[in-house]
């Protein structure tokens, strides 16, 4: 039994002579919302577009539930929907109009409209023109429009990109809600740590198309070690004196130094080794590094 619903193998991808994704290893555990995080031009909506077969690779090796998708194209495809890039909507019809059209191409009932407008919560405006619509209106609709064939899986590509703090919280709501409520299968990508991580249950990082980190947003937060930060009258003396004992400096900047520390017995041990070694200890305390300058370190690195 397959619990991934996206997996890929050594996914690698070339435009030219220019590599863009590199041995890429994606599972994506059914029932999840994945985070797939990368800066600008990282690889991601390649990626993506791999994923929903609009584009090829020589040597494809991308599963979906457990079916590869070069041979069960058809199959792989009707479980997933999509929304990459700009949703693709009539500005000169409404809301609904653009939904039972869609649906009308699709065999769908029309009453399936109705329902996907109240669940993205465009039912206030659902007979207004989607050209009037403000952006995150137009997200939303485009995720209906994705949602209309009930797909098992949905790829979301930067679905926050340009919107107001309001419309981004509704698109995570929404997530959270197709996720817990209709089991659905998220993967939506962003370039923004802080604004994936309240919705995600897992996180992939990717750079230059290469995967740098995959796993639960808890296992990232463990790599997310806490800091003892000191000032001191002295910090090159106190430093020195540290380094001596073995205690690992992390950095220092103009005021403070950072180091690590096991527990709070440790804190007062440090304490206590700069006090008798002459040093005036100003402040000493913990300080965790945020996940978005976690991530920036994860990318730097490669
Ligand atoms: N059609 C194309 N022809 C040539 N190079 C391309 C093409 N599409 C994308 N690229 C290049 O592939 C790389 C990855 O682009 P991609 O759009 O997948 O990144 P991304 O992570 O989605 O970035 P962004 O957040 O900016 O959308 C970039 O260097 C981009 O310039």
């Amino acid at each position: 039994m397959n619990n991934f619903a996206i997996q890929t193998v050594d996914l690698s991808y070339n435009f030219g002579s220019q590599v863009i994704i590199k041995d890429l290893n994606l599972n994506v555990p059914k029932g999840s919302i994945y985070g797939f995080l990368g800066p600008n031009g990282a690889g991601k909506t390649t990626t993506i577009k791999i994923l929903l077969n609009l584009l090829r690779t020589p040597n494809d090796t991308v599963f979906i539930f457990g079916k590869d998708i070069n041979t069960h194209r058809i199959e792989c495809l009707k479980k997933m929907g999509s929304l990459v890039e700009q949703p693709a909507i009539y500005g000169h019809l409404t809301g609904k109009e653009n939904l039972r059209n869609r649906a009308l191409l699709l065999g769908i009932r029309k009453s399936k409209c109705d329902e996907l407008l109240k669940l993205v919560g465009l039912n206030d405006a659902a007979n207004k023109k989607a050209g009037k619509y403000s952006l995150g209106m137009k997200q939303r609709l485009g995720i209906a429009l994705a949602l209309l064939s009930d797909p098992d899986l949905l790829l979301l590509d930067e679905p926050t990109n340009g919107l107001d703090p309001n419309g981004i919280i509704e698109i995570r709501n929404l997530m959270i809600e197709l996720a817990e409520k209709h089991q659905k299968t998220i993967l939506v990508s962003s370039h923004l740590l802080a604004e994936i991580e309240k919705t995600a249950t897992h996180i992939g990082i990717i750079n230059k198309g290469a995967l740098l980190f995959q796993g639960e947003v808890s296992e990232l937060r463990n790599l997310n070690k806490p800091a003892l930060k000191i000032e001191t009258n002295n910090n090159n003396l106190s430093i020195q004196i540290l380094a001596q004992k073995g205690i690992e400096i992390l950095r220092k900047d103009t005021g403070s130094i950072y180091l690590t520390y096991q527990d709070k017995t440790n804190i007062a041990q440090i304490n206590a080794l700069l006090v008798t070694n002459g040093i005036d200890v100003y402040g000493i305390g913990t300080e965790n590094k945020d996940l978005e300058n976690l991530f920036l370190d994860i990318t730097s690195k490669n």
